[in-house]
């Protein structure tokens, strides 16, 4: 039996052509599972240990996810001219082209050797609404050239914003909070959730030389729902201040394994103790905490540091970025705070939005670096204790 939970140090992936680097034991979530208790304890151990966690059987058909795949994927064939008409807007709708996102502009000579494409919530123009950061409306292919693209990532936009609200019920719980915390209408009633399509060129990473699929960099949200294709990349390191730095490849978990250190086809593979059901059965996402998380759970949840290097193979991902409504106060948990670990900060999602914009973070990149990150909580620090007044 391959239980990947086990696989932990000596395991590499040297046929990947790059450097070695250890398979990192991610606890795994069944999200069909009645048994909520163990759950929670799992999903609560791996937001301590590292961050990051699979979850499977999570109601989205492995059918369904093909057809994304494969919209994508004819999505990133066309012609460079043809995606440049669809190129991000102001509210950070459409294409980004291949070196246009910098991750980690500390150890990058060039940008990042991917390409994107961002769909948000839409909202219509003539909503008062759309004014805010992050709401308003998305840039489209015509049906004409991708028939039936417009509609395939409106119904996944909206499945997986059910899986990440069924992870966040987790999450409520594993903080000791009520089950539907972070469903109320000022929370993730009205997220900022944005829909990224990812396409790696093929390009072999030389960590090195500074060339990188993705920089190294944490997300800055709440959390991410990552799905990718067979192709491995992904790589975290769960301690950011360690030097150096260990960076551990986190596989797709698929069925069947794809990676060699999990390719035993004979037999499905157990996850602490949860079986993968079926060869047909859905393929894992890959979920991670955000850095307005490890503020919001007062530094108890880590978000992680993660990036990816290409083998030299093309790669698909699909992130799905979620975040609360601009309303939302990210002040410290009421479970989250004792007198050996007071509340530390209070943060509008609104401001966090906005200190962004206004630093132009989100002109150069798409996304904010890590630098660019511990730049920007300095400075929502400094403006949320003018506003609020409570430091
Ligand atoms: O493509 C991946 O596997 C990761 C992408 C990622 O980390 C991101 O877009 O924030
Ligand atoms: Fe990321």
């Amino acid at each position: 039996m391959v239980d990947i939970m086990n696989n932990k140090a000596g395991t590499d992936m040297k046929n990947d052509g790059i450097a070695s680097a250890n398979i990192s034991a991610l606890h795994c979530i069944d999200l069909s599972s009645p048994d909520i208790h163990t759950s929670v304890t799992l999903l609560k151990q791996a937001c301590l240990d590292s961050g990051f966690f699979y979850v499977v059987n999570h109601g989205i058909s492995q059918e369904f996810m093909g057809e994304v795949f494969a919209q994508s994927k004819k999505l990133f064939d066309l012609p460079l001219e043809e995606k440049m008409k669809l190129l991000r807007n102001e509210k950070h709708r459409g294409y980004t082209p291949s070196l246009d996102e910098h991750l980690d502009p500390d150890n990058q000579i060039n940008g990042d050797y991917k390409e994107g494409y961002y769909i948000g919530v839409e909202i219509p123009e003539d909503d008062p609404e759309s004014q805010r950061p992050f709401y308003g409306s998305n840039v489209w292919p015509t049906a004409g050239t991708l028939p039936g693209w417009k509609e395939t990532m409106e119904k996944y936009h909206q499945e997986a914003l059910e899986v990440n609200k069924a992870v966040s019920r987790l999450i409520a719980l594993a903080l000791d909070l009520d089950v539907d915390f972070f469903d109320r209408p000022e929370f993730l009633g009205r997220p900022i959730a944005t829909l990224r399509l990812l396409h790696y060129e093929g390009k072999l990473s030389d960590p090195s030389n500074g060339i990188f699929g993705a920089g190294a960099h944490s997300d800055y949200g709440l959390i991410t729902l990552l799905a990718t294709d067979d192709v491995s990349g992904l790589q975290i390191c769960k301690d950011k201040d360690a030097k150096p730095q260990i960076w551990e490849y986190v596989p797709p978990l698929r069925g069947i394994m794809s990676s060699p250190a999990v390719s035993n086809k004979d037999s499905m593979p157990f996850v602490n103790n949860v079986k993968v059901k079926s060869k047909s059965s859905t393929n894992a996402f890959v979920v991670n905490l955000g850095d307005m998380l490890e503020r919001w759970s007062n530094g108890i949840f880590r978000s992680t540091l993660h990036r990816v290097l290409g083998n030299g193979q093309e790669r698909f991902s699909i992130a799905y970025f979620v975040e609360p409504s601009h309303d939302c106060l990210v002040e410290c948990l009421p479970t989250c705070q004792s007198k050996v670990n007071p509340p530390r900060q209070v943060i509008y999602s609104y401001m966090w939005h906005k200190t962004k914009l206004s630093f132009g973070i989100l002109q150069s990149n798409a996304r904010p670096t890590c630098s660019s990150v511990t730049k920007t909580l300095m400075l929502i620090e400094i403006l949320t204790n003018e506003i609020l007044g409570n430091w």
